[in-house]
């Protein structure tokens, strides 16, 4: 199994990665793919005059503010256009794709966090009635009776929680919950850079390899650092729950799958 997350940041060639796609999965290769939409979700935010709002954890994690209202912009980007486009694509290159977010058939389950703590003019503060939440239970049995029936999964946030309720969550670590359940061969993170930049946004300081038993020394260390803290630590997490590697790389390029396959962009493992 290939678990593939395909990114939400502006610049992702979405046609070359359900063109790469349908060619692995027509030559037999088992794929999950998941997907974001952070860009978009933000310009249709602002557009409806509900502009996205960020909040700073004490960590110093960054994550979407999620009210009610956030959660139907989510919905309509991630569940709506984002994934029907993604299936579209992927139809039209002869695959029967079929999408589907963590809410139907309770695929992703998880726990909302209904108050969560931020940190505002150097005090931690508290935010409640959000609509967000970490995946802890995946649905199986569903995906193999989809795949056992030949269907493609394009896979979108939200989750549900336990109470029935959709909730934001990270697709990074939805996709890496999916590798781990699955044993994956791979699990590939694609985006609108090369793979992690030791000193982002320049394309030309990027880390080729991170070797999980090494990723405290200082090198890597610096790596694991802000936004990009959550997507090490989780690609770290996933090649000890048994994920054989993890790669990040470039969503804007030929065959970008392939490629990342193939070791290039960032390697953890
Ligand atoms: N050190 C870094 N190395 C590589 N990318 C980085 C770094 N720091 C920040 N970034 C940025 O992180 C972004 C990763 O975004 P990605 O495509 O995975 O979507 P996302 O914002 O995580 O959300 P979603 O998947 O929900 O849409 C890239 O657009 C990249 O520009």
């Amino acid at each position: 199994m290939i678990v593939v997350k395909v990114g939400g940041a502006e610049g992702i060639d979405y046609g070359a990665v359900a063109k790469d796609a349908a060619a692995l999965w027509k030559e037999g290769v088992r794929l999950l793919l998941v997907h974001g939409g952070s860009a978009l979700t933000n310009r249709v935010a602002e557009a409806l005059g509900h502009p996205p709002r960020f909040l700073t954890h004490p960590g110093g994690q960054v994550s979407r503010l999620t009210d009610k209202e956030t959660l139907d912009i989510f919905l309509m980007v991630y569940c709506g256009l984002t994934n029907k486009r993604l299936v579209e694509l992927l139809q039209k290159e002869g695959v029967n794709a079929l999408g589907l977010s963590g809410v139907d058939g309770r695929l992703l389950e998880g726990r909302r966090k209904t108050a969560v703590k931020y940190v505002e003019d150097g005090k931690v503060k508290i935010h409640r009635g959000d609509y967000t939440g970490t995946v802890e239970r995946v649905n199986r049995a569903l995906l193999d009776l989809l795949l056992e029936a030949g269907y493609l999964p394009v896979i979108t946030p939200p989750a549900i929680s336990y109470e029935g309720e959709a909730i934001n969550t990270d697709g990074d670590q939805v996709a890496a919950l999916l590798a781990t359940v699955y044993q994956a061969e791979a699990l590939v993170y694609l985006s609108n850079v090369p793979g992690l930049l030791a000193r982002y946004p320049d394309e030309a300081s990027l880390v080729r390899e991170i070797p999980v038993e090494k990723v405290e020394a200082p090198e890597y260390l610096a790596l694991a650092q802000g936004r990009m803290k959550r997507k090490v630590m989780g690609a770290v997490e996933a090649v000890r729950g048994g994920v054989k590697r993890v790669v990040f790389a470039d969503a804007r390029v030929e065959n970008p799958i392939r490629r990342a396959l193939a070791g290039e962009g960032t390697v953890v493992r």
